[in-house]
Order: structure tokens, then C-alpha cells, then sequence
């Protein structure tokens, strides 16, 4: 794996980060003619980390998150995650039609464990962490998709997982509802110090969001490549000061080379399957 890493040298006393998730020569088969969906996939992922996930379509985005979740298991390899599992969220929050956003958020505490007596209090707390709390007795349908998945997101946080999965959770939303929900979730993030791994296929979503942007090869996958846009979001940083670029300047130039390498890797896909 190449990776690219403008980070300042670590302080010789800081402790060593743990990781949360950790994936060792990873590899998932489902149908053994096809071949191999994900092969030789090493990664580490340290509590409290927020990593966007880039490939190809069928590359294994999906499977790779439903490993960790504990949904599949690998064919291949070990996996250590939580045994608690995963909080997930899709490109559709999945609410249930029949309960209203409260109900949904307080089924997901029930499920839980969390007691009946705390549940009123802690919906309002999680409608209110993701700016909706006047919604709780609306029906799914009386909200927009962006309300939505907004109370997706707080049923995602209600489970109380450490791990949060998002697997392109924007992708079907208008433009300046997505930016919204991007800065949202990033301030959620910081607020919960959840550890996040998003699935996108929007570059500048990737670089927006993630403190790692990870590229997963074209069938099999496996990453291979890695990007540290820590540096450059940080005004105070090593990275930030040396360069002579304003933070849009370098964030776009990064943006760019993942573009490239990113339609490298899904030309490359496309030659495969045509093969
Ligand atoms: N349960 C399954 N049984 C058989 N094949 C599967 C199964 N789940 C996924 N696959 C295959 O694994 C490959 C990777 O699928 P996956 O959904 O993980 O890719 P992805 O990168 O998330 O794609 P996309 O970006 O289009 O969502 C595909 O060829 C898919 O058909």
C-alpha cells in the first residue's frame, strides 16, 4: 500500500493509539469460480477515527463494512472489531413507516438496553444532537429525505455502538442538503467521538469528511493507497505551515490526485470485468 502522510512528527511521549478495528490479510469469496470479492486487505483503524472509503463500484466497499459489522464473515484472514458490532447507515434510512421519528429513534435505545424510564429523555437528546427535535411525532413520510436521514443518524447513534458505518448515507440527497449533512456529521463526530468509517463515491466528500481517505483496488480489494488530510484541515499544523498554499488551495490539489487515482483504479475495474 502506498501511503501519503503530511502529518507532523508524533510527540516522542505520546502513547501509542489503539486501534478499534484492525483487519489482517483480509480476504471474502463468495461464489469460488468468481474469485475472490476482497484478498490480502491489511488495516488498522484507531478509536475515534473518521475514515472515508473510495473504490470502484463492486470493488467491495460494502462487503468490506458488513466484515466488520460481523454481518459476513471472512473467508480469509482475521478481523477484530468490537464485539458489539456496528451502528450502520444506508443510502435510505430505513425507517420504519409505521412509527413516528421518535419511535424509531427509542426502538433502537430498547434494543439497546437502555430502561424505558431513561428512553423520552434520551430520543429528545438525539433529535436534538442531529438539529430536529421538533420532529418526534412526525411520520417518516411527513419528512423531507434529508430530515430523514437525519433521524436515521440519531437511531444510528441511539444503538450506542462505539463503530459507526455509513454506507453512502448522502449519495441520493440534492446537493446543499448533502453539504449540510456533511458538516453535521462532522460536528456529531466530534461531539460523540465515535470512531466512523463512510463509504462514498464523491472525492471532495471523502476529503471533507475523513481524516484518512482510503482507496480500495479494483477486484480484489484491498487498499491501496492512503491519504492523511489531517495536516491540511488543521490551521496550526506542520503540513499547513510549510506549504504556501491556502487550506482550499491543497485540500482542491488533493482532491484532484485522489480524483486520478481513483479513475485509475475504476478503468482498470472496467478492463477486469470485460475480461
Ligand atoms: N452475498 C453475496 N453473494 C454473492 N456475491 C456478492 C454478495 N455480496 C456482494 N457480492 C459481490 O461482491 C462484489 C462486491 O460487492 P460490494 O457491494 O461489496 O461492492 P461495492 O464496492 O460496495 O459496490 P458499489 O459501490 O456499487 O455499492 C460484487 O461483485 C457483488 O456482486
Amino acid at each position: 500500500m502506498s501511503t501519503t502522510t503530511n502529518a507532523a512528527p508524533a510527540a516522542a511521549s505520546s502513547p501509542a493509539p489503539e486501534a478499534v478495528i484492525r483487519l489482517e490479510n483480509l480476504g471474502k469469496t463468495f461464489v469460488a469460480g468468481d474469485g475472490p470479492v476482497l484478498q490480502g486487505l491489511d488495516l488498522s483503524i484507531q478509536r475515534g477515527q473518521f475514515v472515508a472509503l473510495l473504490g470502484a463500484s463492486g470493488s467491495g466497499k460494502t462487503t468490506l463494512l458488513n466484515v466488520v459489522a460481523g454481518l459476513e464473515d471472512p473467508t480469509e484472514g482475521s478481523v477484530s472489531a468490537p464485539a458489539q458490532g456496528a451502528a450502520m447507515m444506508f443510502q435510505d434510512a430505513g425507517l420504519f413507516p409505521w412509527l413516528t421519528a421518535g419511535k424509531n429513534v427509542e426502538l433502537a435505545l430498547e434494543l439497546a438496553g437502555i430502561p424505558k424510564a431513561d428512553r423520552a429523555d434520551r430520543v429528545q437528546e438525539l433529535l436534538e444532537l442531529v438539529r430536529l427535535p421538533q420532529v418526534a411525532d412526525k411520520r417518516p413520510h411527513e419528512l423531507s429525505g434529508g430530515m430523514r436521514q437525519r433521524v436515521g443518524l440519531a437511531r444510528a447513534l441511539a444503538q450506542e455502538r462505539e463503530v459507526l458505518l455509513m454506507d453512502e448515507p448522502f449519495s441520493a440527497l440534492d446537493a446543499i442538503t448533502r453539504d449540510l449533512l456533511q458538516d453535521e456529521v462532522l460536528r456529531i463526530w466530534e461531539v460523540t467521538g465515535r470512531t466512523i468509517v463512510f463509504i462514498t463515491h464523491n472525492v471532495s466528500e471523502a476529503v471533507h469528511l475523513g481524516q484518512r481517505v482510503l482507496l480500495l483496488s479494483s477486484r480484489p480489494g484491498r487498499i491501496v493507497q492512503e491519504w492523511d488530510t489531517g495536516p491540511w484541515k488543521d490551521p496550526d499544523s506542520y503540513g499547513f505551515e510549510a506549504s504556501g498554499q491556502s487550506r482550499e488551495e491543497t485540500l482542491d490539489e488533493l482532491t484532484r490526485t485522489i480524483t486520478h487515482r481513483l479513475r485509475e483504479e475504476i478503468g482498470r475495474h472496467a478492463r477486469s470485468s470485460r475480461t
